[in-house]
């Protein structure tokens, strides 16, 4: 550019120049933008993570019940088979399973969320990333883990499970093990599932036949071993 094609102000100058106007910090293309480095930033940390587990459950678990314990030892056993273990970062079962992965040597990580009550990530995550947005980082649970064990939990743990049925149904995700642990709690649901929802047409027996059910740690993580064997023997050379 020559003569009066030459802008008045360099790119430079343009950038390091103090905009008076900050309306596009809440515009949707910015947002695109903190969208892209989440999602860069998730798969620069977990990329090199290895074989891992993503453990779910209630966040008001309290620290010395039996179901924090079994997200304890259920993590425990899971680093003693080879895995690394992720959890949604926060308090109750994340933190058990953190805990667990943690004083057993394994990859304890955390992926938190960032929400109105936030209490931070949990003292036993080892590798951590914060996400602003939910979507992103349910992408990381999914596509860093060879399988889901699931303590039980509310919504947000209920979200977590059925997003990974219906990744798995719609065949988004070649398959993978999904653990429940906790007989009494979770088969009324397998029952509402295997009969109100199969009735109604609404689902096949297949997809329920997924859910493996189970009421202890060392169950839950055989199951998780066994299914991934499988799964590895009838892929592709
Ligand atoms: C005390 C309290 C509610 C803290 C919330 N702090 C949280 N921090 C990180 N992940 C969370 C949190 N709450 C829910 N989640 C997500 O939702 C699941 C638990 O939800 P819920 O408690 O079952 O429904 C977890 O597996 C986790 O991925």
């Amino acid at each position: 550019m020559r003569g009066k094609y030459l802008p008045a102000t360099t790119t430079d100058q343009r950038l390091l120049d103090k905009d008076q106007d900050t309306d596009w910090v809440h515009t949707d293309p910015w947002r695109v933008m903190r969208i892209q480095a989440e999602f860069v930033e998730g798969f620069g940390t977990l990329a090199e993570l290895g074989p891992a587990i993503s453990v779910f459950g209630s966040a008001r678990l309290k620290h010395g019940s039996d179901l924090y314990a079994m997200g304890e030892e259920v993590a425990r056993l899971l680093v003693d088979a080879g895995y690394a273990v992720i959890t949604g970062g926060g308090p109750g079962a994340m933190e058990a399973a953190n805990k667990g992965a943690h004083e057993a040597g394994g990859t304890s990580v955390g992926l938190g969320i960032e929400l109105p009550f936030e209490s931070g990530l949990n003292d036993y995550v080892d590798l951590g990333v914060n996400f602003r947005y939910f979507f992103v980082r349910k992408t990381m649970f999914v596509k860093y883990a060879q399988g889901y064990v699931v303590l039980p939990g509310g919504f947000g743990t209920l979200d977590e499970l059925f997003e990974a049925l219906t990744l798995a149904q719609t065949q988004k995700v070649t398959s993978f093990p999904v653990v429940l642990i906790g007989r009494s709690f979770w088969e009324p649901m397998i029952e509402w599932l295997g009969t109100t929802v199969l009735e109604h047409g609404m689902i096949a027996a297949s997809d329920v036949a997924r859910l493996q059910v189970v009421d202890t740690a060392a169950e839950a993580v055989q199951a998780i071993v066994k299914e991934n064997a499988v799964i590895a023997a009838s892929r592709p050379e």
